[in-house]
């Protein structure tokens, strides 16, 4: 059996759709989509539909995992909602919201010697004691070992993660497709006029598919 690990794809349905026939998915291929499915795009919906229809696995992204706060009714005090994040409230059906929140913060795959996450893990840190606004928010590592959510934090996590297990994650569009001898990273800026990008084992093959459009300006981003 294969498996396909896909970057953060940020409602950007057609784009998942031509990445899954990129790589020739066939229904016994297992899919694991590595957070951040709604949010910024067109199509929260017809991703979460795609994904909860077909049987593919997901881990929670910081966007998933903030919809799912909005949705129910634990959304930061005194805050807005963004329109981001208006539009997946007003979209997603109750069996997508049902699937999207059964999604794990992170997934093992031991017979892959992998495992999947949006933001990271911190190094030296048990899988079962990491936090989980690291687990959705991580990239950076600072000289003394500090985890940091931003880019201009240190280091990026994965360069310091020492394995054994090869970690799948995703989150981190400004730098893009990373590579580490253990980590490896899969956001390429879809929704930001990037690529949507597939890892495919035992393949060990990337596979990426150009995004039709920007969905958000980076520099209107905040
Ligand atoms: N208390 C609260 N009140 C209201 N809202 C709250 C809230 N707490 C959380 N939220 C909202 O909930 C969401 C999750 O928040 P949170 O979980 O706090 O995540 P975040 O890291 O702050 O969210 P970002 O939107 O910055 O990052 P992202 O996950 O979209 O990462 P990406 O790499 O794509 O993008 C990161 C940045 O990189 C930029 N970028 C990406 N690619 C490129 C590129 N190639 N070149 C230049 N810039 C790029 C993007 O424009 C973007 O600015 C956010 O929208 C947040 O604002």
């Amino acid at each position: 059996m294969r498996t396909l690990f896909i970057g953060d794809v940020h409602g950007c349905a057609e784009e998942l759709d031509a990445l899954l026939s990129e790589c020739g998915w066939r229904p016994d291929d297992r899919v694991v989509l590595v957070g951040d499915l709604v949010a910024k795009g067109p199509d929260s919906a017809g991703v979460v539909r795609r994904a909860r229809e077909r049987g593919f696995l997901a881990v929670r992204g910081n966007h998933d995992a903030h919809v799912l706060r909005w949705r129910a009714g634990r959304g930061p005090k005194g805050k807005t909602l963004k329109p981001e994040h208006q539009q997946v409230l007003d979209t997603l059906t109750p069996e997508d919201w049902a699937w999207l929140e059964a999604q794990p913060l992170y997934r093992r795959f031991p017979e892959l010697n992998v495992i999947a996450v949006h933001g990271g893990l911190v190094p030296g840190v048990p899988l079962e004691e990491q936090k989980e606004d690291e687990l959705l928010n991580l990239r950076s590592i600072t000289q003394d070992g500090t985890p940091s959510k931003r880019v201009d934090g240190g280091e990026p996590w994965g360069s310091r993660w020492k394995g054994p297990e090869l970690v799948i994650f995703g989150h981190d569009a400004m730098r893009g497709i990373q590579r580490h001898p253990h980590a490896l990273g899969l956001d390429s800026g879809c929704v930001y006029g990037g690529r949507l990008s597939a890892y495919v084992l035992p393949e060990c093959r990337l596979v990426s598919v150009l995004a039709k459009r920007a969905y958000v300006d980076v520099d209107a981003s905040p």
